[in-house]
């Protein structure tokens, strides 16, 4: 079974790779890779199991996040009709999302991040999804709300992306200068 102990923390290389497509249909390694991460989060949910095995409850797993760099993500979660999703997906991919933008009230957490970082982390409002699932069918999702945030979470986690790339402010791509390089500029005009 996945434990903690199989997730990678961030510094960790394959966190900020582009993990591959899976070539369908998948291999069996790859789906007993992609059912122990529908179980983690199972076990992860159930209290008791949670706790014997120190499992940090989680709603959703990239299969980045347990070092391999292939594009699977497990979710278990409930829609806004409060219908359990409970899903492995190859290949997930949004097709079409709106416009508006929503964010997790309290920022948002990591299964791969040991602190918490503050700051909204936006998100599309509504999103459409289309994947394969474990089984092999192919499958379209119109998702809302948590779900909606969730899927966008763990796509970006096959992108490299991690949650906090997202909050405004800070900009990976813009280097300030150091402080005292300003003040020797300021120095430099006198
Ligand atoms: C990192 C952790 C805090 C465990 C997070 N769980 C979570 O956000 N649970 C939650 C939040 C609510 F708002 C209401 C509620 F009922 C339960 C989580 O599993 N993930 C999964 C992850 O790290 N995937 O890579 C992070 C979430 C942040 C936003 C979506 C997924
Ligand atoms: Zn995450």
């Amino acid at each position: 079974m996945i434990t903690m102990d199989d997730i990678i923390r961030e510094g960790h290389p394959t966190l900020r790779k582009r993990a591959e497509e899976v070539s369908l249909p998948a291999s069996n390694e790859e789906k007993k890779i992609l059912q122990k991460m529908v179980e983690y989060l199972i076990h992860s949910q159930d209290e008791e199991t949670a706790e014997k095995y120190g499992l940090r409850p989680g709603v959703g797993l990239a299969a980045p996040q347990i070092n391999v760099s292939k594009r699977m993500i497990a979710v278990r979660t409930h829609d806004h009709n409060d219908e359990l999703i409970e899903l492995g997906l190859y290949n997930p991919k949004i097709v079409s999302h709106s416009v508006e933008t929503t964010y997790l009230e309290g920022g948002e957490g990591c299964l791969s991040v040991d602190r918490m970082v503050e700051g909204e982390v936006p998100r599309y409002a509504r999103i459409k999804v289309k994947a394969t699932t474990l089984e092999g069918d192919e499958i379209t999702l119109r998702l809302k709300g948590f779900a909606a945030i969730v899927f966008q979470h763990e796509i970006d986690h096959l992108n490299g992306i991690m949650f906090y790339d997202r909050i405004e402010g800070n900009d990976p791509h813009k280097q300030s200068l150091p402080p005292k390089e300003v003040m020797k500029l300021s120095d430099d005009h006198g």
